[in-house]
């Protein structure tokens, strides 16, 4: 797709044209949208996993579909696993079977938890197995990951660069035991050795020095016991036991980062959106990005079944510490130039080794549509000035979170945002552009 997508404030109807006066309980917005926000990316790929490593056939119930998942799913086939599809569920045979069983090549495309957790599920096997991924993946690290495995005997190399895609392994089993491992680059290393843990001969016992992300290795331990594995916490320590996993039906909850855009439109518009689905007992850490929200002045109900953000014309500066949450950065620095003072964003060195460098990538797009921002090795500190935000063309860096941040932008921009790479957002939500415009477009 090419530079044809457009997200513009409305001059004729504008949807950020007054902000509706709060007073007592309940809704006073006229404004008020449901959407429905496709599957969870994260919880999607750990089901994928789950399902191929568990003892018959899983089906996942809306799953999303969109190029990391697709790939993921596609590796799958690629080591033998039998995936089925309907148009709201996968199945998933788990086990793998014919000669892709034990010779394999896999392609990771731009998705980290393929080329990080499919090593894994190969390496519990017997076989040799091959592991490619996009330029953008293959500069993406994974050395703390690949350096666990081989402590834990797994023979495996990488063709190229050390600590990066591509790799083989000769897999011959793993018998688990001790290791150490340092996350605090990325997560996605302790959840690939935490899902490989029930595959091993003696379990894993997995020292963790430093981790990120913290919320997303509660995800895999969440699921991990929903599919019978037995795995506790003890500090720093992991303790997972050897027994494999369970088949079963899974359904998939809406993805939160995803739905952060929506949620800062509103926050942003004085307007009224309602996630289903993504409520209390949500698994996902990001659901957290609401309370910034709830900080900066909007109102935020988390009920059972659903959320609810409202923009209330107040849109306070804050400093926030996102190390948790850090994919809802780029939508927070999206939404900071119109804050009433500075936005410091704290703790976020790791989104410096996502799709691109978005700390860099924050600070350009910010500078292009006027606004004065200054970053340093994990922070980015966004100071919203007296000026209108005019309006400009995103550089993307062929990142999906570039794009959908700055398309919230684009609400209260006379000029409107457009991007050099709208196709990107394909990574987790293909229909974004339709599906965010008609959302826009039905606010009055
Ligand atoms: O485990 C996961 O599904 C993810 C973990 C996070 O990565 P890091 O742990 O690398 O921060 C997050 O940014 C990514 O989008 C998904
Ligand atoms: C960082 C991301 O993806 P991943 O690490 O799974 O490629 C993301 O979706 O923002």
């Amino acid at each position: 797709m090419g530079g044809t997508v457009r997200h513009q404030a409305r001059a004729d109807r504008s949807i950020w044209r007054t902000f509706p006066r709060r007073s007592g309980s309940g809704s006073q917005h006229e404004d008020m949208a449901v959407v429905d926000i496709p599957g969870s990316k994260s919880i999607t790929a750990r089901a994928l996993f789950l399902a191929a490593a568990a003892d018959g056939v899983t089906t996942l119930v809306r799953p999303l579909r969109s190029d990391d998942t697709e790939g993921f799913a596609e590796g799958l086939t690629r080591l033998g696993y039998r995936v089925g599809r309907t148009p709201h569920a996968w199945q998933i045979d788990g086990r793998p079977q014919g000669p892709a069983a034990t010779d394999a090549d896999v392609y990771c495309r731009d998705g980290a938890t393929t080329a990080r957790f499919l090593p894994t599920l190969a390496a519990a096997g017997h076989g040799t197995y091959r592991f490619d991924a996009s330029p953008q993946m293959r500069r993406r690290p994974l050395l703390p990951l690949t350096r666990a495995l081989r402590d834990l005997g797994v023979d495996l190399r990488h063709d190229e660069a050390e600590g990066h895609h591509p790799l083989r392994i000769a897999a011959a089993g793993v018998e688990g035991g001790d290791v150490t491992l340092d996350a605090g680059q990325s997560s996605q290393y302790l959840t690939a050795l935490l899902l490989l843990g029930p595959l091993t001969r003696k379990g894993l016992r997995i020292t963790v020095t430093d981790l990120v992300s913290a919320p997303y290795v509660e995800i895999t331990l969440a699921m991990m016991r929903t599919f019978g594995a037995s795995v506790r916490r003890e500090g720093e320590v992991f303790v997972v036991s050897p027994g494999g996993y369970r088949a079963g039906t899974y359904a998939i909850e809406p993805d939160a980062s995803t739905a952060s855009y929506f949620f800062a439109a509103a926050a942003l518009t004085g307007h009224e959106v309602t996630v289903p689905g993504l409520g209390t007992g949500a698994l996902q850490g990001d659901l957290g990005f609401v309370d910034v929200l709830r900080r900066m002045g909007a109102r935020v109900e988390i009920g059972s079944g659903g959320t609810t953000v409202a923009g209330t014309g107040e849109l306070r500066g804050l400093t926030v510490n996102m190390r948790d949450i850090s994919d809802t950065m780029p939508t927070l620095a999206a939404i900071a130039p119109f804050a009433s003072g500075p936005v410091r964003i704290e703790d976020v060195a790791n989104t410096r080794v996502k799709e691109c460098d978005r700390l860099d990538a924050c600070a350009e797009n910010l500078r292009r549509l006027g606004v004065r921002v200054e970053t340093g090795a994990d922070w980015i500190e966004i100071h919203p000035g007296a000026q209108p935000v005019p309006g400009a063309e995103i550089k993307t860096y062929g990142d999906h979170r570039i794009v959908m941040s700055f398309a919230v932008t684009g609400l209260r921009a006379p000029g409107g945002v457009s991007f050099d790479d709208p196709g990107c957002v394909r990574k987790t939500f293909p229909a974004f552009h339709e599906t965010f415009a008609a959302w826009a477009g039905s606010l009055r």
